[in-house]
């Protein structure tokens, strides 16, 4: 191993010094290995001389140059000091640390890389960053677009564990001065770990309907149900209109059960054919049909062996189709399309739907005994309607997310955008709430959602009223005389596609029908 000698050499802070130090290191036949320049000071690192004379003289030569003050050993050079001190620091950290360059080589690291990428340090250094994670992660984007980001879950499945990779990352730019992005640090944190330490500050319950918002009472009932329902392996069937979150539900479930470590396989039944879903849920052989593919393939029911299977509007599933599902429900056993032999498999059935399995019954286009079975525990997903005092907050949690995606900047709503979202019967419950709020969003040139930004769907909305009568909910005489006045005017304005026109033809003033469009958050155009 080489050693070295370093030399602190104070002097006069004057033009041309530096060059007379090493005109002097080079008369001396030495070669420099590391050189660090301040006013007063420079320090030089050198190989370690052999004789002692050979070092003599050259602090001697040193010395004789105009300026030079002192020449004595010193142990580090001030670079390496800082280095040193910073290996320490984020060696000392229990996430991984790495910095790439700008094409994406990871120059530097800590200890903790080595565990996460499975692999020796020589064989990190250098490596782009895309080869080590085995897909682009977001630090890729970092370096391109200089934008930091926070807690960002990464997460590649392998089916050798050894190379499975789920953490959670925060990314920093380095800029140059000119505010370049010139490389870029991330932090990686193990998965496990950040779910513990989040336990540790916040119940698991908590943790994981954080993302499912809302605090009116129906919808902390149903939370509360959730919890308590999702230790057992009881058969769930979560029943709700579209877009109250049922999915949400059925996966917070699943991380509050025993299962949680192990897969969640979601399919939705009206979304593929029933050959597809066929195979899809049970796998198939090889050559049990044309197209399908060389050595066969699992079924979802195998992925999901051990953890859940969320079976999303299963009121979809064709009568064949609900033969089968309840046979394995019944058996705990599946046959491969083409196949005769029977496997074992232990997975819990989350369904859900929409539609009103009862009335399907006496239709004959559900099974009875099948609803029985998927029945066990039923889960009632409160709409939008029933919880409109949950609007405010899912419009200030959509405009955060929203903020992100979009680059807006958006701080929050006017009091009258929010009165407005009360009056509707929101057929489309959560998911047309955010769609609402990005379109209010788009709109939108200051900080605050205004009722002026809110456009709706001229149809639905005109339909919402239609529904709301429909449903014979309890209008106080102001809401209905609104509501009608509401249908009315969007019907003039399809009609006439002039507010002078509508006007002319409701009977009143053209400022009257500006004004009520206002009020109402209509937009034409
Ligand atoms: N309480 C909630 N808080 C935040 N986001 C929600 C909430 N409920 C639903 N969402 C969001 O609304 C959208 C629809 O939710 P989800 O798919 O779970 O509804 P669903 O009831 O399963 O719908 P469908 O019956 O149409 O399949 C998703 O983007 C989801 O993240």
């Amino acid at each position: 191993m080489k050693t070295y000698l370093r030399l602190e050499i104070l002097s006069h802070d004057r033009m041309g010094i530096v060059l007379d130090i090493l005109k002097k290191v080079y008369e001396n036949n030495i070669s420099i290995h590391s050189l660090e320049v301040f006013p007063n000071k420079v320090y030089i690192k050198v190989e370690t001389l052999e004789e002692a004379e050979k070092k003599l003289n050259i602090v001697k030569n040193l010395l004789s140059i105009n300026g030079v003050l002192k020449v004595r050993d010193i142990e580090l050079l001030s670079c390496e000091k800082n280095e040193r001190r910073l290996r320490a620091i984020i060696d000392a950290v229990q996430d991984g640390i790495l910095a790439i360059n700008q094409k994406g080589e990871v120059e530097l690291f800590n200890n903790y890389c080595e565990t996460i990428f499975h692999t020796k340090r020589e064989n990190i250094v250098g490596k782009n960053i895309k080869e080590l994670l085995g897909f682009d992660g977001p630090i890729i984007n970092l370096l391109k677009t200089g934008e930091n980001y926070n807690n960002i879950e990464v997460f590649k499945r392998n089916n050798d564990n050894n190379n499975s990779f789920h953490y959670i990352t925060s990314g920093r730019s380095v800029k140059d001065d000119k505010g370049k992005t010139i490389a870029a640090v991330a932090s990686l944190k193990d998965i496990n770990e950040a779910i513990e330490m989040s336990n540790a500050i916040t119940s698991k319950e908590e943790f994981v309907f954080k993302d499912i918002i809302g605090n009116s009472s129906s919808i902390v009932k149903t939370k509360n149900i959730c919890s308590s329902v999702a230790k057992s392996n009881s058969t769930i069937l979560l029943r709700g209109e579209s877009g109250t979150g049922k999915e949400l539900f059925a996966r917070a479930i699943h991380k509050l059960s025993s299962r949680a470590d192990r897969n969640f396989i979601a399919i939705n039944c009206a979304a593929l054919p029933d050959n597809l879903i066929e195979s899809e849920l049970f796998g198939y052989v090889e050559g049990s049909f044309t197209g399908a593919t060389k050595n066969g393939k699992d079924g979802l029911f195998k992925a999901a062996d051990n953890g859940t299977l969320f079976l999303d509007e299963i009121g979809e599933l064709s009568l064949p189709l609900q033969a089968k599902l309840l046979r394995i429900l019944q058996e705990g056993t599946i046959r491969k399309i083409g196949s005769t032999v029977e496997e074992k498999v232990d997975v819990r059935i989350i369904a859900a739907t929409n539609r009103n399995l009862e009335d399907m019954i006496k239709k004959n286009t559900f099974r009875e005994d099948l609803y029985y079975r998927l029945n066990v525990i039923p889960i009632y997903i409160p709409s939008l309607r029933e919880r409109i005092e949950d609007i405010s907050m899912l419009v200030n949690f959509f405009i955060k997310i929203l903020n992100k995606q979009m680059g807006k900047n958006i701080k929050g709503t006017e009091m009258e955008f929010i009165e407005e979202l009360v009056k509707l019967s929101w057929p489309g419950n959560i998911r047309e709430l955010k769609n609402v709020v990005e379109r209010a969003m788009n709109l939108c040139h200051g900080y605050f959602l205004t009722k002026e930004n809110l456009l709706m769907d001229f149809q639905k909305a005109a339909n919402h009223e239609i529904d709301s009568e429909n449903h014979g909910f309890n209008f106080k005489l102001k809401d209905v005389v609104e509501a009608a006045e509401k249908k009315m005017l969007i019907s003039a304005m399809q009609n006439y596609k002039s507010y002078r026109k509508a006007a002319k033809a409701l009977g009143v003033s053209h400022t009257t029908i500006v004004n009520k469009l206002n009020k109402y958050g209509i937009n034409f155009h």
